[in-house]
């Protein structure tokens, strides 16, 4: 099956075609990438990737087409792919203007971990797209990560606001950990270690098993020690207020996008 990426050298497109390649689930002839600024001589190590002309010809030449262009560039990209499985990564743009290029939709959220074959990318199929396409999909989001079907396509702009904001949350806490031991004096260095080790080895502490979560919050409350005064002050001052602001703020921005322009 030939795939073909628009988008190919972006943050994320670049994810998903060097997990496809590293993986052995497409062959470099068998990938056609297209992006703005040209080909390169080299992609992930790869000198026999098919660099597309323009969008025509990156259809013509693939199956399944990935848009992983920014949501502001898909009105320039004029797509027309009939007959065409579409997977579109783009934050805020509906499966109702996605059809207009003629293709089967499926749209997809995937976060920055994709980097690192970690991301949770859920996806929701539009109507007229077949088993055999969600077959499809989910071996080529295996490429990165993890993914399950959602029922609605309004879950789409929940997944934006989460898991779609990657590691920015945990790097805004690491920022704001780190940033309160260097204004105690501690050494830059040791500062970011000290924050690297709440939020990535709490995060790994947690991996596979986020459901104890809660469990976990208990323990370190009936704990009554000093992690105990730290929760409390951070519920006084808001801290899970915020989280819901944070992730209620992005879903409405995405929900505003797929509306289109007032
Ligand atoms: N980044 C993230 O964490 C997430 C992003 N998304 C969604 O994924 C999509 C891609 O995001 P991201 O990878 O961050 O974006 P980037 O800005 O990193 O990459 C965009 C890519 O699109 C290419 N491009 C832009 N315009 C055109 C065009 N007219 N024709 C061909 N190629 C074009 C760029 O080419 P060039 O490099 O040559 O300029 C680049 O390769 C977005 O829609 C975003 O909403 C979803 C979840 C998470
Ligand atoms: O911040 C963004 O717009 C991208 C799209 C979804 C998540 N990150």
């Amino acid at each position: 099956m030939r795939i073909g990426i628009i988008g190919a050298t972006g943050w994320l497109g670049s994810a998903l075609g060097a997990g496809l390649l590293s993986r052995g689930i497409v062959q470099p002839g068998d990938l056609a990438l297209l992006n703005r600024s040209g080909p390169r001589p080299d992609y992930h190590g790869h000198a026999d990737v098919v660099w597309a002309r323009d969008v025509a010809d990156l259809v013509a030449q693939s199956d399944v087409i990935v848009v992983s262009v920014r949501p502001e560039d898909w009105p320039e990209l004029a797509l027309r792919a009939e007959g065409r499985l579409i997977l579109s990564l783009m934050a805020g743009v509906n499966a109702r203007e996605l059809a207009r290029c003629g293709g089967r939709i499926v749209r997809v959220m995937p976060n920055a971990a994709a980097e690192i074959g970690a991301s949770y990318s859920p996806f929701w199929s539009a109507e007229g797209v077949t088993d055999t396409d969600r077959d499809t999909v989910r071996h080529l989001l295996s490429a990165i990560g993890t993914t399950d079907e959602l029922s609605s396509e309004a879950e789409i702009d929940l997944m934006t606001a989460l898991p779609g904001s990657g590691a920015a949350y945990p790097a805004l806490m690491a920022v704001a950990m780190a940033g309160f031991m260097r204004a105690q004096g501690v050494a830059d260095a040791i500062a970011w270690r000290a924050a690297e080790a709440a939020v990535v080895g709490g995060a790994r502490l947690l991996e596979r098993r986020i459901t104890e979560a809660p469990a976990l919050v208990a323990a370190y409350r009936d704990y009554r020690g000093t992690t105990a005064a730290g929760l409390e002050a951070a519920e006084a001052a808001g801290f899970s207020r915020a989280v819901v602001a944070a992730l209620e703020a992005a879903t409405e921005k995405a929900r505003r996008m797929a509306e289109g322009p007032a």
